[in-house]
């Protein structure tokens, strides 16, 4: 399967290193880079009468020379404007920037706030932008020339590019440090990082290109993950990301294989949903279609008596019955939580106490975060768990704000890993799933059209389908897990809904053309 790995800034340069030692060098890395982004940037732009590329004192900038070089051997006229004097720079750097003065490549500096008339002048010639200002090594905001230059280049009307990542986005947080390129189209090098996705970093990166194979491997990358963990493994267990990939579409399709001519609802599991009280009659049915839209054969409520008859008379497809009934001791998994209340603590403890596969949603998060029992029975659950918190119930359960969750949402996720032990998907615009070993899974559809009531009960019933049915498929529980993530984002991308359970309609028919292999869903 072809798997998209989002890296750290010291992954990336761990990975680097590692490659560098097996044989490739750092001259031939920039050098791949270079090339790449040349092409690239061609393709994308169709006018290239004078391509301009703005160079900062590092590695991207070094990249940015490469690239001019490269553009060169098709007789491109180029500019590099380098903000660092260079015959301050070595190393590769020096090289590349030695190469591309001989390939015919007008270097010119500016290196102070006095330069910057020039800049807007030298980029208002251009046809095309190339940012190679910072990469992944940007440490600090920026301020004085560069946070200038950035300003000059956002305000120019040409289109940019950018090397690696926008100038100013912090690859590990997606945060602005001081000041940040507007990329028109990003070109990763060797691998995504976490700022293309995460906070502001999504919109200032553009359209995100392919990643750039300059080289480093698979296996170099696996290392790095390993090298870079800080954690004494002699005093506590280790909680640094293990794993960090992009969902795509082959998860889906491992996840919804076509389904076999002679089955029956059986083989697709049977989901109980534990939900509704006195006025939230709707979220349980929603997660019973929820699970039926995401392929469940069976889905049953089990409702306080109060509220069984409404429940029961409301709908036709989901099987209802009220707490007395021990029916549900054949769920093939459950669902706990959508419009539950606060009041059903106890049976909550009973279902935790159970070895089925159990997603713990809504009210019934709000109510392991206020009782420390349930927290521990949480935690110590050996049977497969899966808790869903959108940003609010997430900051509850970490006795956090919803700001601090926001700001970190990769440290939030992990954090919620280390406390309960169980697999965690934090919802919200670029939802994250973590396993219990903290693989994490970046899911990039969506739309904010999901940010609805009820949209999340929906959710929480396609997770127990998947949970009910996980024999057999060949998928893994992370491919299942998360591409039920993606399944829900892309159904709710799609136009033409605005009701909770149009969303559920809407789900199904994607499902079902994912199953039926056709190809139709982006
Ligand atoms: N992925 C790879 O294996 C390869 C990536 N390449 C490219 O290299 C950059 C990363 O290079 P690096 O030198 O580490 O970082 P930068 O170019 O981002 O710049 C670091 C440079 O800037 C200084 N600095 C940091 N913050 C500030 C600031 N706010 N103001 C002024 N100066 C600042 C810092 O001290 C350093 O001197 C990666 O993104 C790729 O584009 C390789 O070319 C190929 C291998
Ligand atoms: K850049």
């Amino acid at each position: 399967m072809g798997i998209t790995r989002i890296l750290t800034a010291a992954q990336m340069r761990k990975a680097d290193e590692i490659t560098i030692a097996s044989g490739l060098s750092a001259f031939d890395l920039m050098d791949r880079a270079g090339r790449i982004v040349a092409n690239s940037a061609l393709k994308c732009v169709p006018d290239y009468s004078r391509i301009v590329v703005i160079a900062g004192p590092g590695n991207n900038g070094g990249d940015g020379f490469a690239a001019a070089c490269h553009l060169r051997k098709y007789r491109i006229p180029v500019t590099v404007v380098s903000l660092v004097p260079v015959d301050s720079l070595s190393g590769e750097l020096k090289k590349h920037a030695n190469l591309a003065v001989k390939a015919g490549v007008k270097v010119r500096e500016a290196t102070s706030l006095g330069a910057i008339g020039e800049v807007e002048r030298w980029l208002s010639r251009s046809s095309i932008v190339i940012d190679a200002i910072f990469g992944t090594g940007l440490c600090r905001g920026l301020g004085g020339l560069m946070a200038e230059v950035v300003a000059k280049i956002n305000a120019c009307d040409r289109p940019v590019f950018s090397i690696d990542i926008a100038s100013g986005i912090c690859s590990d947080s997606g945060v602005i440090l001081g000041v940040a390129v507007k990329a028109d189209m990003t070109l990763p090098i060797a691998a995504t990082k976490w700022g293309h996705w995460l906070a502001e970093g999504r919109d200032y990166t553009g359209r995100l290109l392919d990643v750039a194979d300059i080289g480093i491997s698979d296996d170099a990358i696996e290392a790095s993950w390993r090298e870079t963990c800080d954690c004494d493994d002699e005093q506590e267990r280790c909680f640094c990301v293990n794993s960090a990939s992009l969902i795509n579409d082959e998860y889906l399709k491992a996840a919804w294989p076509p389904r076999p001519r002679l089955s029956h609802k059986g083989y697709f599991g049977h989901v109980w949903v534990f939900g509704g009280s006195v006025g939230f009659t709707g979220a349980p049915q929603l997660a019973g279609l929820g699970a039926y839209a995401a392929g469940a054969g069976l889905a049953s409520i089990i409702c306080p008596d109060e509220v069984w008859p409404i429940i029961a008379s409301a709908n036709l497809e989901v099987m209802t019955h009220p707490e007395s009934s021990s029916a549900w001791q054949k769920a093939d998994a459950i669902v706990a939580g959508p419009g539950w209340g606060l009041e059903r603590g106890e049976l909550l403890s009973r279902l935790l106490d159970t070895e089925k596969p159990l997603v713990v949603d809504a009210d019934a998060l709000n109510m392991v975060a206020a009782n420390p029992a349930l927290q521990s029975k949480l935690a110590n659950r050996t049977a497969l768990t899966v808790i869903t918190p959108h940003p609010g119930e997430a900051a509850r359960l970490l006795e956090s704000d919803i700001g601090t969750v926001q700001d970190d949402r990769k440290q939030a996720v992990l954090d919620l890993v280390r406390r309960y032990r169980c697999w965690v998907v934090l919802k919200g615009s670029e939802t994250l799933v973590a396993s219990p070993d903290r693989d994490i899974y970046l899911n990039p559809f969506g739309s904010p059209q999901l940010a609805i009531a009820g949209s999340g009960d929906v959710l929480a019933g396609m997770i127990g389908a998947q949970l009910s049915r996980q024999k057999g498929d060949g998928a893994t529980l992370g491919e299942l897990i998360s591409s039920t993530v993606a399944l829900h984002a892309k159904a709710g991308a799609r136009e033409g809904w605005y009701l909770p359970g149009e969303l559920a309609k809407l789900v199904s028919e994607v499902r079902q053309n994912l199953e039926r292999g056709d190809g139709k869903e982006k």
